[in-house]
C-alpha cells in the first residue's frame, strides 16, 4: 500500500476538519508492519516521505491509543492536528512584512484558537507564524530562518501549528530549548501531537533587557514580568541588582512589554528585547541581563513537508521513539549511533502521553510504578547517509514505536553574539 503523507490529507483544497471515517481511511493507509532500508531511502521527495510516513506508522496507531483496525470517534482529549479548529470567523491578520528597522504597530494581535479559521490569505511571501507579540525573540528568530518573511504572531505554540497544517501560514519557528533556561517541554510535546516536519533550526543570541515606562527609576520597581524562559535566564542577575521585585509570568517576552505600555504601569519593568523598548515605547533601565553573556535559544522551522536531506552539508535528524518496557531499550538504542560514529547533540525524555506509568507486580514486595517515556534524539547525520539509514533501521527494532521528525540542515552561521556579549548593566 502506497503511503499518505499526512500533510497531503490536510490541503485546501479538501475539507479540514478530519471526521472520524477520514480519520480511519488515514490509519489505514499508515499502516505498516516495518520498516527497512535495504538501498537508501532513495532520492525521491515521494521515497523520502514514503520512509518518513512509515516510520510515522506507529505513532499513529498510539496516537489512537490501540492497534486495531476500528475507526473510534476522537475523545475530548484527542488532540489531532486539525480537530480543535475552532468556529469559523473571519480572519483579518492585518499582516505587515517584517522589517526589522521600521517599528512594527503594536497593535497586531497574535492569532488565538479562535482565529484559526481554515481560509488562508494567500500571497508571494513565506508566512511564518511564531508565538508572542511583535518583538518577541521568536519574531527575530523566524526572519533569521526566513530573511523577508511575513511574520504572523500566535498567542499559544498549539496554535503556530495550526496555522501551518490549516494552511494560514507556510512555516512555523518554534523554540525547543534555551542554553541556560534548558529544553522548552510544550513543543517537545506539540512534535508529536502534530504532524509537521522539522526542516530546519536556527540558534538566536537572545540579548535581554530590563524594560519599563519612561522615567521610571529601578527603585520604584515593586514586579518584574516576562515568559518564565526569560524570567529564569536572567534570575541570577535579578537578584545581583538588588531589585526588590516579584517575578511573575507572561506569555511571551515582549507581550509583557506590551502590556506595560498599555496600562502605563509604573511599578513594573519586563524582561524582554531591545526592539521590544522600541516599539512599545519603554526604556531600558538595564542592559544584557541574562546570566550567561552567551545565551542562546534553538528554535526549529516546522513545515507541512519535509525537505529531502542531502550529505553536501551538514545535518541534523530528530528522532523520537519509546519502547514498551521503558528505560531498559535506551542504551541499545544510543549504541546503534555509537557503532556509526554519529554524534547525539540532544536528548529529552518527556512523559509518555498514553501510558504514564507502568505497574509491575512482585507478590513478595509490592507493586512498582515505573515512569514510561518517549525518548527525543537529535543526531549529527543525514537521512541520506546510509550509516543513518541502518542505525534508524537498528533502533526500529529495539523500540515500539519511532518517528522520525526531521532531517535538516544544522544551523552552522558563524558565532555572532548579541549587541551585549560583553555584559552592560546600566
Ligand atoms: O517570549 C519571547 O520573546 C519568545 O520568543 C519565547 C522565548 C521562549 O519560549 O523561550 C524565546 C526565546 C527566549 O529564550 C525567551 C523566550
Amino acid at each position: 500500500m502506497q503511503a499518505v503523507s499526512p500533510s497531503s490529507i490536510i490541503h485546501p483544497s479538501k475539507p479540514r476538519r478530519l471526521n472520524h471515517l477520514t480519520r480511519s481511511a488515514i490509519r489505514c493507509a499508515y499502516r505498516h508492519d516495518s520498516v527497512q532500508f535495504p538501498n537508501g531511502v532513495g532520492s525521491s521527495r515521494a521515497d523520502w516521505q514514503s520512509s518518513c510516513a512509515i516510520l510515522s506508522s506507529k505513532v499513529f496507531s498510539q496516537d489512537q491509543g490501540s492497534g486495531d483496525n476500528n475507526s473510534t470517534p476522537p475523545s475530548n482529549s484527542d488532540h489531532f492536528a486539525v480537530s480543535v479548529n475552532g468556529p469559523k470567523t473571519s480572519l483579518d491578520l492585518n499582516l505587515a512584512p517584517l522589517d526589522k528597522n521600521k517599528p512594527q504597530p503594536p497593535a497586531q494581535k497574535p492569532l488565538s484558537i479562535t482565529d484559526l479559521s481554515p481560509a488562508p490569505l494567500h500571497g508571494s511571501q513565506l508566512r511564518v507564524a511564531y508565538q508572542g507579540v511583535p518583538g518577541a525573540y521568536s519574531e527575530a528568530a523566524a526572519s533569521k530562518a526566513f530573511p523577508n518573511c511575513e511574520a504572523i504572531p500566535c498567542d499559544q505554540f498549539e496554535v503556530a501549528f495550526q496555522a501551518v497544517e490549516l494552511w494560514i501560514a507556510d512555516r512555523a519557528v518554534l523554540p525547543v530549548e534555551n542554553s541556560l533556561g534548558g529544553s522548552i517541554h510544550r513543543n517537545y510535546d506539540l512534535l508529536l501531537r502534530h504532524r509537521l516536519h522539522i526542516v530546519g533550526e536556527v540558534q538566536l543570541p537572545v540579548h535581554h533587557c530590563l524594560l519599563a515606562l519612561p522615567g521610571v527609576r529601578k527603585e520604584y520597581l515593586s514586579r518584574v514580568i516576562s515568559h518564565p524562559q526569560a524570567l529564569s535566564q536572567c534570575e541570577h542577575t535579578l537578584t545581583k541588582l538588588g531589585l526588590n521585585v516579584t517575578r511573575e509570568a507572561f506569555d511571551d517576552t515582549a507581550g509583557a512589554a506590551e502590556y506595560i505600555a498599555s496600562n502605563k504601569l509604573r511599578d513594573t519593568a519586563a524582561i524582554a528585547s531591545a526592539r521590544a523598548a522600541e516599539l512599545y515605547g519603554l526604556q531600558i533601565l538595564a542592559d544584557g541581563i541574562q546570566d550567561d553573556s552567551s545565551n542562546v535559544t534553538r528554535f526549529v522551522m516546522l513545515a507541512r513537508e519535509p525537505i529531502i536531506p542531502r550529505i553536501d552539508r551538514p545535518f541534523k535528524t530528530s528522532i523520537v521513539f519509546a519502547h514498551d518496557e521503558g528505560t531498559s531499550v535506551l542504551f541499545k538504542v544510543l549504541s546503534a549511533f555509537a557503532f556509526r560514529n554519529i554524534s547525539l547533540t540532544k536528548i529529552e525524555s518527556r512523559p509518555h502521553r498514553n501510558r504514564p506509568i507502568r505497574l509491575v507486580d512482585d507478590a513478595n514486595v509490592g507493586t512498582a510504578k515505573h515512569f514510561e517515556y518517549m525518548f527525543y534524539v537529535d543526531f549529527e547525520a543525514s537521512m541520506a547517509e546510509v550509516r543513518a539509514q541502518n542505525a534508524l533501521a537498528e533502533v526500529q527494532e529495539f523500540t515500539s514505536f519511532l518517528r522520525v521528525l526531521g532531517s535538516y540542515p544544522m544551523d552552522m552561521t558563524p558565532w555572532c553574539p548579541s549587541r551585549g556579549d560583553e555584559q552592560s548593566h546600566m
